[in-house]
């Protein structure tokens, strides 16, 4: 904590240039960068710049601006808190600063670790407040149906999980999703998870209990908050999948190759719910934000454009870091560049092959760790969609074969890291392994496409041909995978192998296919 006393009065905190600069240049550097919601960390930093004020009782939600050496500006959410001295126990990680309010003195605090704005924001959502800010814009609390516990004697706390937003649970059964990096326009989360509660019968999501809304007079809103129903779970679909590879690969190491009877039920489970959310965002047409729509000229322009732009960013990002890169990684990155031309022949295609089958709302970020395990079911979470897309294009309407995409890549990084980085495998030879996470791949990938296939009439017309699917879901696991070459370089380096290694295989596939 810096040695700070920051004298802070709440009314005119937006007109308050000194202790705004306080904050950017001697506070808010050093804070930031323990915290696990700030994206910025590897980022050259140039500047910090307090960007907006909202008032919420005697609380603030403050946005700043990290602007960056390289790239574009991002927008961060950090509500704070007066906390007098002594009043309440609040982790390190969540002090800012000493300072002084009224002649007293405490801390200037991350907000969501004080006890009393949790409980206002409880408030404010059950009772539906709207809050006029000082040039009128509003802050809008919405409820959803289920949310029927009056605040109370309504507990609350901060779960233990590891999230890039920040969660709060009230009474064990309400779940609260503070956003932290703010987008220009309604959080798509919002959008799904209310539609789908109220106008669907899916119930495999947590349903929708209420939002925190910034509604500007000139510019589009910013979604603070999402709050929907706590989910008893048992684990993320992750880690179950990983204790299915425990045994596979224990049968494995004894020269056995075993699949339970109940992982392939597991695997369909998933199938079909994923079947029923599609199924579900496809009926919600009629809304317009939800009405399914052609491959229009329009649409396979844009698809085109965002993947030759994301491909060329790709080549540049593993031409900076090839050295860092192993053997291994290094020989599967020149197959991918040494097929630039078979690739973009492939994506080509988008422009001009038939395509009759239409495009919806879709999950967008689809993998395991998106699926949390209860009981004896699954319930599929964070709606917010692919984290490196802006607001506009996560609404954008696809095949969900790019959910089913998303969900075969997370089976092939579930079985490549199992195998690959377990130390009962060190010694084993890495073509036998190869074979064996092949072999594990194939099975899973098929049961789960076939299973979810059977869900939809032949013709459906979110499929309306098997041409079409077996185009659609190459371009997207290719596409998939390439994304994650960026996310598996700058976060996890060893990782590197495993969507280098799935973009080897559709190039594999796509050589078949021309052939
Ligand atoms: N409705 C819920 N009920 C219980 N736990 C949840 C719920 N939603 C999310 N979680 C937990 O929080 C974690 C992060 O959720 P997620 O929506 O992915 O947030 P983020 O986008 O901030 O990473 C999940 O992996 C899960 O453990
Ligand atoms: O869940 P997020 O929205 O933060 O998604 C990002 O992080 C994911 C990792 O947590 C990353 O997913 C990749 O790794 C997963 C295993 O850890 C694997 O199951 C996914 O298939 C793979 O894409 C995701 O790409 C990224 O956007």
């Amino acid at each position: 904590m810096t040695e700070f006393v920051l004298t802070i009065e709440w009314k005119g905190f937006e007109r308050d240039k000194y202790v705004h600069t306080v904050l950017e240049d001697n506070i808010l550097p050093p804070y930031i960068k323990n915290c696990r919601w700030f994206a910025g960390k590897a980022r050259k930093i140039k500047q910090l710049k307090v960007r907006h004020v909202v008032h919420f009782e005697e609380f603030i939600f403050l946005m700043f601006e990290a602007r960056y050496e390289e790239g574009d500006n991002e927008l961060y959410l950090l509500p704070i808190s007066f906390i007098e001295e002594n009043a309440q126990n609040i982790p390190a990680k969540g002090v800012l600063s000493k300072a002084t309010l009224d002649d007293k003195m405490g801390y200037l605090v991350d907000a969501i670790y004080d006890a009393s704005f949790r409980r206002a924001l409880y408030k404010a959502i059950f009772n539906q407040s709207k809050i006029t800010q000082y040039n009128n814009d509003l802050l809008v609390f919405n409820k959803g149906k289920i949310l029927t516990e009056e605040a109370d004697g309504l507990d609350s706390h901060l779960p233990n999980i590891d999230s890039s937003n920040s969660a709060m649970i009230f009474g064990g059964k309400y779940f609260l999703k503070l956003y932290r990096k703010l987008f220009a326009d309604t959080n798509p989360e919002v959008e799904m998870v209310e539609y789908i509660t109220e106008h669907s019968e899916f119930r495999n999501i947590p349903l929708f209990a209420g939002s925190v809304t910034w509604n500007r007079l000139e510019e589009l809103p910013i979604t603070f908050g999402v709050m929907v129903q706590v989910v008893e779970n048992i684990k993320d679909d992750w880690s179950m999948t990983g204790d299915y590879l425990n045994d596979f690969l224990e049968a494995f190491v004894e020269g056995n190759f075993q699949i339970k009877e109940s992982v392939f039920d597991k695997v369909s489970q998933l199938a079909h719910r994923t079947a029923q959310m599609h199924l579900a965002l496809f009926a919600l047409r009629g809304a317009d934000k939800f009405n399914a729509e052609p491959f229009d000229r329009e649409y396979r322009r844009y698809l085109h454009g965002k993947f030759e732009a994301l491909l060329e960013r790709r080549y540049n990002l593993l031409t900076d870091n090839y050295l860092r890169l192993d053997v291994q990684a290094q020989n599967l990155a020149w197959i991918f560049m040494e097929a630039k031309d078979l690739i973009l022949d492939f994506i080509d295609q988008i422009l001009t092959r038939p395509l009759s089958s239409f495009r919806t709302r879709i999950h967008g970020d689809y993998h395991l760790g998106q699926i949390l395990a209860t009981n004896d079911d699954l319930v599929i979470i964070d709606f917010e969609g692919e984290p490196e897309s802006s607001i506009t294009e996560r609404k954008i309407k696809h095949s969900p074969l790019k959910d089913v995409a998303g969900m075969i890549r997370s089976y092939h990084y579930a079985v490549s890291a199992k195998l690959f980085n377990s130390a009962e495998t060190s010694n084993t030879d890495a073509i036998v392994l190869q074979r064996a996470a092949d072999r594990w791949y194939k099975l899973i990938k098929d049961t789960y496409l076939e299973e979810y296939l059977s869900m939809f009439g032949s013709p459906h017309p979110l499929f309306k041909d098997p041409n079409e699917v077996n185009y659609l879901l190459l371009f997207h696991l290719l596409e998939k995978a390439i994304y994650e070459l960026g996310y598996e370089v700058n976060y996890r380096p060893t990782w590197v192998k495993i969507p280098l290694k799935g973009i080897v295989e559709v190039i594999n596939e796509i050589e078949k296919l021309r052939r």
